[in-house]
């Protein structure tokens, strides 16, 4: 048996529906909503997600914003970027593609971004909002990627309440925040977060019901780790050069074996990614229509 797919790519695309009618709805009220993006230097990877997310955009109805910043770009000028798209009214949300090149602050930026405007969920004030909220009502941003994979598992009915998720990688991006939403009250799961220098690994993963793998290390989660019917989500992106052909590929954390064992699986490309991207443009619908109460 094999698993079902979570197939993020069609939930994003269903989502991207919801949100052109929500759109279409504030457009009624005079609003548009605006996703501005900062964008510095040339990775070509970096260049062509936020393709992607202006891509969405006009897709739904959201105008979108480009700052393009030279690689050598001080902290300074990253700031002053950060600062015209905090002031500038036509945009409602906005994010600074990370990485940032090593001479800028990356601290410094994503402090400055008024929260109110933070499409990413990233800033200080969210990720505090969001370790402070329990339970109830969360009405500030949520950070896209831990979004994406609560949404993706609850539109295919995987268990939570209950359920035992082993999280692997403790990046700022996925793996730290993601327990904090698994384990509020409402959703109900129990959280182990793994890392580098986690003792047994495997042991972890074996035991758990829905597995997160967000270390962006090939192959980490292997097949007889894996406990027959559980979720295993593949967040992780490595680019890797095929011997035979010699050409790049992006390959995830999770073998491909795994699939003959799990009872879902978001695959790496098509589950977690997409999401992420829908969960941008819900950060900024919301956004907006908070900001018109
Ligand atoms: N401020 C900021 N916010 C981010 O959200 C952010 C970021 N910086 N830096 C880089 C990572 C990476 N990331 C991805 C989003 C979508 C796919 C995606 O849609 N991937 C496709 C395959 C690749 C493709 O088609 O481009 C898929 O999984 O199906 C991948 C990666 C967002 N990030």
């Amino acid at each position: 048996m094999s698993a079902t797919l979570l197939d993020g790519k069609a939930t994003a695309a269903a989502i991207r529906v919801e949100l052109t009618a929500r759109v279409a709805a504030l457009a009624v009220r005079g609003v548009v909503p605006g996703l501005g993006t900062v964008l510095v230097g040339d990775d070509p990877g970096s260049a062509s997600y936020v393709a992607g997310k202006h891509r969405d955009c006009a897709e739904v109805g959201i105008t979108s914003l480009r700052e393009d910043l030279p690689a050598t770009a001080s902290t300074d000028d990253v700031l002053a970027a950060v600062r015209r798209l905090n002031e500038d009214p036509s945009c409602t949300g906005f994010i600074v593609q990370l990485p940032l090149p090593p001479q800028v602050d990356q601290q410094a930026v994503l402090e400055a971004v008024d929260p109110a405007k933070d499409a990413d969920g990233l800033h200080p004030t969210n990720l505090g909002r969001l370790v402070l909220s329990v339970g109830g009502s969360l009405t500030s941003p949520l950070p896209c990627t831990p979004r994406g994979i609560v949404e993706l598992l609850a539109r295919y009915d995987v268990p939570l309440a209950g359920a035992e998720v082993c999280v692997i990688g403790r990046g700022v991006t996925v793996g730290r925040p993601i327990g904090l939403l698994l384990t509020r009250r409402g959703v109900d799961a129990t959280v182990t977060l793994t890392h580098t220098r986690t003792r047994d690994l495997a042991a972890a993963v074996r035991r758990a019901d829905v597995v997160v793998a967000a270390a962006g290390a090939a192959g980490t989660v292997r097949p007889d780790w894996v406990t027959p019917g559980a979720a295993v989500l593949d967040v992780g992106v490595t680019r890797v050069v095929d011997e035979a052909t010699g050409r790049a590929r992006l390959v995830g954390d999770v073998d491909p074996g795994v699939r003959e064992v799990a009872g879902w699986l978001a695959p790496m490309p098509g589950g977690v990614g997409p999401m992420t991207r829908a969960m941008l443009l819900a950060n900024v619908v919301d956004a907006a229509e908070r900001a018109l109460g």
